[in-house]
């Protein structure tokens, strides 16, 4: 009889266990979270108190999973949770609502000021290094917060306008937080609106690829062109790539995008091949998330094979993103094309990550020097100083070298005079749709 209602308690106890908390990480789950905050807004209303609610997600933990495994993902998971419990006071709830998204309510918040504090406070810890079977994880977190009572009085709103923020601290680069603003309803109903269109894109013929010549500034020579997604659709007008790019890789997407990309730009060049156009390398943007989670290798060789290009007119342009994560796969994917006899070009170059030593063991022809930099040019000393050392870096480590957006003539003397002498840029050409081209390199 004892031992039956001991185990009736503890079947109870299981049961109540599932329901209200998460099992992997102890914390409370969405709907024990949820009465919690219905508690807390009692409270905040009869005392007149502010609180604030966060949604927390991890940035890149689907990246985890994929390169470390769903048992080292699920152990950070469980550091998070615990950091994140430690770096709480007494009063305050954390819960996991989802995968790797947790919230947290903070209550007796009198000021505004106080929410930040906490915040910077919380996101410091939880950015220090997680230490799991031997690897060292750096993990950021995009934040969003709502704050009782001006962004929400009940809890379904503080929650919308909450995950709103976190998005638009996601959009702004990640690792930071964002406290809610009106403003952002607006640009999250504009985003979910590209969204929706976006996922149509293709099969309603919106997309076009746009060519930019790469001109050799002394002799004036086209030494190869750049393919530029366009997209424009009939309700939204013209959509920047720098815009709908980032969205079709948090849709999943993109690796269809950067394959039609890849299928079209071929198809154009070896057409002009066939024209007689000598318009040199046709150079095609791969995305970081499809370099690691597509099938590059495979994409570019039954691209070659359909469009019949020769591999040398064919460049694959890639951003230091890829190698950020799993430099040996990075390298080998790399390998693999230089082995076909495709040209690769590290985009956007001195705006990545800091670490010089991986340009001696990649794979690597090009490197084009970001528009930021050339921006500057000639009279700010810092990027006049950066500029000139990638050119002698490039030209130690013979590589190639590109300078991307040069808009004058002051620039493109200061490039040459540094050894410097291919360019791209509105000085020469805005990127064209392709039966432009041929009057551009024709009157180059
Ligand atoms: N994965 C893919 N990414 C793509 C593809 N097509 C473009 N992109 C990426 O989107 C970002 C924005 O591109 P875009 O608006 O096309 O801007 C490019 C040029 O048009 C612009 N440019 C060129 N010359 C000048 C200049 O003189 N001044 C000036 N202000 N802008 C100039 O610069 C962008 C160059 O892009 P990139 O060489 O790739 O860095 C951009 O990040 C694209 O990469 C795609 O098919 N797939």
């Amino acid at each position: 009889m004892f031992s039956d209602i001991s185990e009736r308690k503890l079947a109870e106890k299981r049961i109540e266990n599932l329901a209200f908390y998460d099992e992997l990480t102890q914390l409370p789950n969405r709907r024990l979270f949820f009465d919690r905050v219905e508690m807390a807004l009692a409270t905040a209303h009869r005392k007149s108190n502010k609180m604030a609610l966060f949604f927390i997600d991890l940035d890149y933990f689907k990246e985890v999973n994929d390169n470390f495994g769903h048992r080292i993902g699920d152990q950070l998971l469980q550091s998070f949770a615990k950091r994140l419990t430690e770096s709480s006071k007494e009063g305050d709830t954390v819960a996991r609502i989802g995968g790797d998204e947790f919230t947290l309510l903070l209550t007796d918040m009198r000021e505004v000021e106080h929410i930040c504090k906490a915040c910077n406070r919380i996101v410091e810890k939880l950015r220090q290094p997680y230490h799991i079977e031997g690897h060292a994880l750096n993990i950021t977190t995009s934040i969003g917060i709502a704050v009782y009572p001006e962004d929400g009085t009940n809890e379904e709103e503080l929650m919308k306008n909450a995950d709103i923020a976190m998005y638009r601290a996601k959009d702004i680069g990640r690792n930071s937080f964002q406290l809610f603003t009106p403003a952002m309803n607006a640009h999250s109903q504009e985003r979910s609106l590209i969204q929706s269109h976006l996922r149509l894109a293709l099969v309603h013929n919106e997309l076009e690829l746009n060519y930019q010549a790469q001109i050799n500034g002394v002799t004036g020579k086209v030494m190869g062109v750049e393919a530029l997604l366009r997209w424009y659709n009939p309700i939204l007008g013209q959509v920047s790539p720098a815009q709908f790019i980032p969205m079709a890789e948090e849709l999943g997407f993109i690796t269809e995008i950067d394959h039609w990309v890849l299928e079209q730009a071929c198809k154009q060049r070896n057409l002009w091949l066939d024209q007689g156009l000598d318009c040199g390398r046709i150079a095609v943007n791969i995305s970081a998330l499809h370099f690691h989670q597509g099938n590059l290798v495979a994409s570019v060789e039954s691209v070659l094979a359909q469009s019949q290009l020769p591999a040398e007119l064919l460049e694959i342009e890639v951003t230091e993103g890829c190698f950020i994560k799993q430099m040996d796969k990075a390298t080998d994917i790399l390998g693999q094309l230089k082995n076909m006899g495709v040209k690769v070009a590290l985009d956007d170059f001195g705006t990545g990550f800091s670490s010089l030593s991986y340009l001696t063991s990649l794979p690597i022809d090009t490197l084009k020097i970001d528009a930021s930099f050339i921006a500057k040019l000639p009279h700010n000393f810092r990027e006049s100083q950066i500029t000139s050392a990638i050119i002698t870096l490039a030209q130690n480590l013979n590589l190639d070298i590109v300078a991307e957006g040069v808009e004058t003539d002051a620039q493109k003397i200061f490039l040459i005079e540094r050894g410097c002498v291919i360019m791209q840029g509105y000085l020469y050409n805005k990127p064209v749709c392709a039966k432009t081209l041929p009057k551009i390199i024709q009157d180059a």
